[in-house]
């Protein structure tokens, strides 16, 4: 099978001699559906953003989507980006563009025309039962709506991997509902690679999962 993540020896930290995660290696399956815990500060979000380049790593290897991310060029990291869907919990959704802009973001750095994105958008606007607020703009709607709408926009490049940190820390039970249906369903019927940092795991996820769990730098395999 092939890999979409591989770390071998992978550590990573802010500053010279500073340990995050100590001589991580692991690798993740094209298509598996992965859960990070660990404790508050034990580096689930470092690790999350090693993945999508924010951070390099301090030594080690580490690959997503076959390319190297050690000293990675600026052009290389843009176009792996365009193949990443993110989502996190501060939604980071542009104010002044409507909501439907929001969610065409990714097609628009993508190049897509018009004709195809605004379909795309409209039927994932329909997935995340925001059709109505397609008009308005990211402060207008709630927490539970905004993140919903940062949850369309990482689908509408259909992305190989969806990087996701604590999508649903701060909703309640209907909105995280929605964004758990959605990433089960890009992992079940468009085979999305999805990695989940979370603290806890939703008792009602139904796909099979792998389950990796962060202790003192360390990264371990629970199941
Ligand atoms: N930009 C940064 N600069 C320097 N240190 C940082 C930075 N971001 C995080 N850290 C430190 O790295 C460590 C791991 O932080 P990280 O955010 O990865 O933890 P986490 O497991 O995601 O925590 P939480 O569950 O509370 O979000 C913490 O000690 C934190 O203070």
């Amino acid at each position: 099978m092939d890999k979409v993540i591989i770390a071998e020896n992978l550590s990573l930290s802010y500053k010279e001699f500073e340990t995050i995660i100590s001589k991580a290696s692991f690798s993740i399956d094209a298509g598996a559906f992965v859960f990070v815990t660990g404790a508050s500060g034990s580096g689930k979000s470092t690790l999350l953003k090693s993945l999508y380049g924010a951070i390099e790593p301090r030594a080690g290897q580490l690959m997503v989507g076959g390319v190297k991310m050690n000293r990675i060029s600026t052009s290389k990291l843009n176009f792996l980006r365009r193949h990443i869907g993110i989502v996190f919990q501060d939604y980071k959704l542009i104010k002044e563009w409507t909501i439907e802009k929001n969610v065409m973001l990714p097609l628009i750095i993508s190049g897509y025309t018009k004709d195809i994105s605004g379909p795309q958008v409209q039927k994932l606007l329909g997935h995340v039962k925001l059709i109505h607020q397609a008009g308005k703009y990211p402060p207008e709607l709630s927490g539970g709506e905004q993140q919903r709408v940062a949850m369309a926009r990482a689908l509408a490049h259909n992305p190989i991997l969806i990087l996701a940190d604590e999508p649903t820390g701060n909703l309640d039970e209907y909105s995280s509902e929605v964004i758990w249906n959605l990433l089960e369903g890009a992992n079940t019927q468009l085979k999305t690679t999805i990695v989940v940092v979370t603290h806890r795991i939703p008792s009602s996820i139904k796909v099979p999962y792998k389950h990796y769990h962060i202790e003192m730098g360390n990264i371990h395999e629970v199941s």
